[in-house]
């Protein structure tokens, strides 16, 4: 589904990822973890085309997603309705009157035709519904980070990519919303520094150095190691 070859991405001149290499296939519950700064945010950004890199290829779908691949209209929407991301920064993502229309808002924008049926869904799936005609930036942060998970699931999306999705929810919301993502049956990439729940959230974990390169790709079962993490700098 996405193919990650050699990619080397600079920011400021730094060097964020040196020949990266990743593949990730359909289907597949990715679970990504690093220390504050290893680039978790930067590679969510990279597979929904936000940052494009500096060298190297990066595909979805065999499709390049380069500057150029996506300025064709067709090719955009497609990659736009197939690969949600939710921001770590919930706030970048809300700019709409009312909770209503932020969450129509993508619907609109891909041309959905049933747009209030999806609306009042995930306003229900969210326990937003109470909240549907209040300004989003009013709602609290666990009710932010529900609207932005509801903005993007509203879209049905191939792959859903999620940067610290459950930061601001209690703990009753964050369990529901790990059923709901053990529950969907599509591609999702999650990162997580929260190592209770990061073993509930994908049978592949990606752990990341602190310089961008890739310390650990396997299964859920070896990943929670201590002398791993500990490498990981995610504990000490
Ligand atoms: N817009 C930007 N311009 C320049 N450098 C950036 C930008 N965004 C991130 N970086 C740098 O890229 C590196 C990786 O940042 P990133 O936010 O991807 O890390 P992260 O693993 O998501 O961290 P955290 O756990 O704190 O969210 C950091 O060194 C950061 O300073």
């Amino acid at each position: 589904m996405f193919r990650v070859e050699n990619v080397t991405l600079k920011r400021d001149g730094d060097t964020i990822f040196e020949n990266l290499n990743l593949r990730i296939e359909e289907g597949e519950k990715v679970v990504l973890l690093g220390v504050n700064g290893s680039g978790k945010s930067t590679l969510l950004k990279m597979l929904n085309a936000l940052v494009i890199p500096d060298s190297g290829e990066l595909l979805f779908e065999n499709t390049p997603l380069t500057k150029k691949a996506l300025k064709d209209k067709a090719t955009n929407e497609y990659f736009r309705r197939s690969v949600g991301l939710v921001f770590q920064n919930i706030d970048a993502m809300l700019f709409n009157p009312s909770v209503y229309d932020e969450i129509a808002f993508g619907s609109r924008q891909l041309g959905f035709d049933d747009i209030d049926a999806r609306v009042r869904n995930y306003a229900d799936v969210f326990g937003l519904t109470p909240y549907l005609n209040s300004v989003p930036f009013k709602l609290s942060g666990g009710q932010k980070q529900k609207l932005a998970l509801a903005c993007v699931m509203s879209l049905s999306p191939k792959v859903l990519l999620l940067d610290e999705p459950t930061s601001a929810l209690d703990p009753a919301s964050t369990a529901k919303f790990m059923d709901m993502i053990a529950a969907l049956n599509i591609t999702t990439v999650t990162a997580t520094h929260n190592l209770a729940i990061a073993p509930k959230l994908g049978e592949r974990v990606i752990i990341l150095d602190e310089k961008g390169k890739i310390l650990y790709d396997g299964t859920s079962e070896n990943a929670y190691e201590i002398d791993l993490l500990t490498r990981a700098g995610l504990i000490i």
